[in-house]
């Protein structure tokens, strides 16, 4: 049996730098991995079929990007391998949907990563992170596995490393539609050029952050509560905000203060607990 974590991602940063012919937004933004997140486990069958196990997500299997995930990289494999056995893969879900936390498209990552593994890797990592982005523009990246400076959708890289803080992540009480935001007409598009060496420097910003608080009144309140602790800034499209502490314990002493909303600290990663993992195998 093979278990695998499916980590959260947090953009410490987010900005639009211009709009391609078919709608989507080329960004600029730097991913970070989190400690925390769900997990896929994989167990061989005897015959070829994927099944999918998942009492948590309340999502139909058939719309689980996990089996999407599955039955995208089965035929691209079959066309390589003969003979693939199949699995029974269940699902551990923790992580809050349409939270800006990638929690379906690490799900979807780590199931690419997981059945190329117990295939005997039919597919490079880099052919994975291509199919990847056929199932989002957030799922190359937790395949990819390394904290990166992301652009055009998200899928091109420059690795990076920084600080690993501790962060309190929490979920307002909206959930958040991320093709809707990136269609709306308040959105910042024009955001200067950054490159790797100059965006520490920089006066950076999550351009979803304003449109967000203007359509949630109870995000931009739950920002400014956490900023008087620690700085705070949304990730992704929203809708949990996350607050960097230097401390594990200053992070946990702070999240009393936010009993009634779902939350969780976590630490910032380099390296993804995803291939963390894979190595010890
Ligand atoms: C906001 C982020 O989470 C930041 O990491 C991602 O850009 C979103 O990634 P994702 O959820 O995997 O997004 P997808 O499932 O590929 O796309 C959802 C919708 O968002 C819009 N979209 C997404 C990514 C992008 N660079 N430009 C876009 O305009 C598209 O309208 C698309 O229909
Ligand atoms: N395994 C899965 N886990 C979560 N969502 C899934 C999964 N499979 C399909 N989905 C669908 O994908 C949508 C986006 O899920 P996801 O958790 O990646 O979004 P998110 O937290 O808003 O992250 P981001 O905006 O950063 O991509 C959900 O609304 C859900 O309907």
């Amino acid at each position: 049996m093979l278990e695998l974590p499916a980590p959260a991602k947090l953009n410490l940063f987010l900005h639009i730098v211009g709009r391609r012919d078919d709608g989507y937004h080329n960004l600029q933004t730097v991913f970070q991995f989190l400690d925390y997140g769900d997990q896929l486990s994989f167990k061989p069958r005897d015959d070829e079929q994927l099944i999918l196990v998942d009492k948590d997500s309340g999502i139909a299997n058939a719309d689980n990007l996990v089996m999407k995930a599955a039955k995208l990289l089965y035929q691209q494999a079959k066309k390589r391998c003969a003979h693939l056995p199949g699995a029974d893969i269940t699902l551990t879900k923790r992580l809050p949907q349409g939270a800006g936390l990638g929690g379906g498209s690490s799900d979807a990552a780590t199931a690419l990563v997981g059945l190329n593994y117990l295939w005997n890797q039919p597919l490079t990592q880099s052919e994975l992170e291509h199919l990847g982005l056929q199932l989002g523009a957030d799922v190359p990246i937790f395949v990819h596995g390394h904290s990166a400076f992301a652009e055009g959708v998200g899928e091109r890289f420059t690795d990076i490393t920084i600080d690993t803080p501790y962060y309190l992540v929490v979920k307002p009480k909206v959930s958040i539609s991320t093709a809707a935001l990136f269609r709306h007409p308040a959105l910042q598009r024009d955001c200067p050029l950054l490159n790797t060496d100059s965006w520490q420097q920089a006066d950076t910003c999550n351009v979803f952050e304003p449109v967000v608080c203007d359509l949630y009144p109870e995000v931009a309140k739950l920002r400014d509560r956490l900023l008087q602790y620690a700085p705070t800034r949304l990730t992704g499209s929203g809708a949990c905000l996350f607050a960097r502490f230097d401390s594990l314990d200053a992070a946990a002493q702070v999240q009393r203060q936010f009993s009634e909303l779902q939350s969780f600290v976590a630490q910032g990663q380099n390296r993804s607990p995803l291939i963390r993992t894979l190595t010890q195998y």
